[in-house]
């Protein structure tokens, strides 16, 4: 099928659904009619789209976890923690890895052996197997929206069982799932199976059923700069919207300096709006998740660590706010931990709630340079696709004009090399292929040239490497001693 970004007949769709509902067992059980008629008895409370739609209204940042077990009662017991103990006011089902590769015979193997051990020997909840009853299970137990949280190149399936089984948001994008979460699958490959999970969602969303879409902002998390991981949320956020997709989150994950990181949740929601204007009614929301990078194994400092990205959260106005642990640096965390993370986040949410970061010269700079440098990657991409923004997207990568940092996807070009400037905001040492201007450049460098100087050293390969580990050994910017 050739890719192209338009939108697909229902008959294209429902031609492509006999085969992806036999991918396992459990897709006989989706029926489509049947799941508009759970959805329309589902509570407001748990549809993501209002709740967000409310909190954006009102100003408020919410507070969502990552958490998923191998069996469904331990899931629902975790959850409904997380809710009652962690505060959380959304819930997700982070999805396991296995489920993750389309590989559902070793989640069936992981859930068996779960049973056996007593223990999720699981990273996540494996909804394809467990099929759309237990969704509805594990929805029915819960009184806040539930979010699908994965990292799935191929995510057809899973969006059909999660999705009749009452979750009402949808994570991950063709390639925001794609280059940070797999080596040898195509781009096009995963654009389009990405077109028929929005092509579902716009298919709910044309009987009614508001279904949310959130395309992964932080993409490797390390070192992102800003104008690349818009450059992705926006060309996801039109890919969907073409198929019918009405309610998007756009997300980013935080860099660590705060004028440049409430910067890029301004410019983000702005840019959106912009690209997105011919959409109508498309609601739009930002989210931001905490550092995404490595975390420090004290559990006070990861506590620091999570306390500045409530801050920036709540400074930065989000719509809401992916949370972190104090676990972070060791593995799934415990749901103890899991809902301490997310009440030090509720804390300082709580208590930046009257406040926002003034505007400033620096924060307009710093914006203006965000919107430049995405608009010139974006105006490339189009020309590229004469037009049409998935070809656009395919050709970007191949020529290196989309380019994600320390991505392990071998379409990825990788010629991206980032580090912090002097006060932690993330420059490009080597901005690769990226189309440019030449004051883009210049800016980047410059500010690059200053840190060299008060560090005694030039910009180079080590400063990015000391940037990497600089927060989980206790600091922002990688100095040398
Ligand atoms: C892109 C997401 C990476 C983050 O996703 C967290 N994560 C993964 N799996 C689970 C899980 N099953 N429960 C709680 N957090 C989880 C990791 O810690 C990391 O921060």
């Amino acid at each position: 099928m050739e890719l192209k970004n338009e939108k697909w007949s229902l008959d294209k769709f429902k031609e492509i659904r006999e085969e992806v509902l036999q991918q396992w067992p459990t897709g006989k059980d989706v029926d489509f009619e049947e799941a508009i008629e759970y959805h329309n008895n589902l509570p407001e409370e748990q549809i993501m789209a209002e709740k967000l739609a409310e909190a954006k209204e009102e100003d408020v940042t919410l507070i969502q976890p990552r958490a998923g077990v191998a069996l469904i009662d331990e899931h629902i017991e975790l959850l409904k923690f997380l809710r009652e103990e962690g505060q959380a006011d959304l819930l997700p089902s982070t999805i396991d890895s296995y489920t993750r590769q389309n590989n559902y015979e070793e989640a069936e193997a992981g859930i068996e052996e779960s049973r056996e051990e007593g223990r999720s020997m699981l990273n996540g909840f494996p909804a394809v197997n467990h099929g759309v009853k237990a969704c509805r299970e594990v929805v029915e137990a819960l009184d806040a929206p539930l979010q699908v949280r994965h990292g799935t190149p191929d995510a057809r399936l899973l969006a059909e069982i999660t999705l009749a089984g009452g979750f009402t948001d949808y994570e991950g994008g063709g390639l925001s799932y794609n280059i940070p979460y797999a080596k040898n699958v195509s781009i096009e490959q995963t654009l389009l199976d990405w077109q028929y999970v929005d092509r579902l969602i716009g298919y709910y969303e044309e009987n009614g059923i508001k279904i949310n879409r959130e395309p992964f902002g932080p993409l490797t998390g390390t070192l992102v700069p800003p104008s690349v991981s818009h450059s992705v949320a926006i060309i996801e956020g039109l890919l969907a919207a073409e198929q019918g997709v009405k309610n998007i989150t756009l997300g980013y994950g935080q860099c660590g300096n705060l004028v440049q990181d409430v910067a890029a949740l301004q410019s983000l929601e702005e840019l959106a709006e912009e690209y997105l204007a011919d959409y109508e009614d498309v609601m739009l929301t930002t989210v931001f998740h905490q550092w995404m990078g490595g975390f420090p194994q004290d559990e006070a400092q990861a506590f620091g660590v999570i306390s500045w990205g409530a801050a920036t959260a709540a400074l930065g106005k989000a719509t809401k706010v992916i949370t972190k642990t104090p676990h972070e640096a060791m593995g799934v965390p415990t749901k103890e931990a899991n809902a301490e993370g997310l009440r030090s986040t509720k804390q300082v949410i709580n208590m930046l709630r009257d406040q926002s970061l003034l505007s400033n010269d620096k924060l307009e700079e710093e914006k203006e340079m965000i919107k430049q440098e995405t608009k010139q990657i974006l105006d490339r991409v189009f020309e590229l696709g004469n037009g049409d923004v998935a070809q656009g997207t395919v050709r970007a990568f191949e020529a290196g004009v989309l380019d994600v940092p320390f991505a392990p996807s071998k379409y990825n070009a990788g010629n991206l090399l980032p580090a912090r400037d002097d006060d932690g905001a993330v420059r490009f040492l080597n901005h690769g292929n990226l189309p440019f201007s030449d004051e883009v450049v210049e800016f980047h460098q410059e500010k690059l040239e200053a840190r060299g100087k008060s560090e005694g050293r030039e910009p180079n390969f080590q400063m990015v490497i000391d940037d990497i580990y600089a927060i989980g050994k206790g600091r922002l910017v990688g100095r040398p001693r």
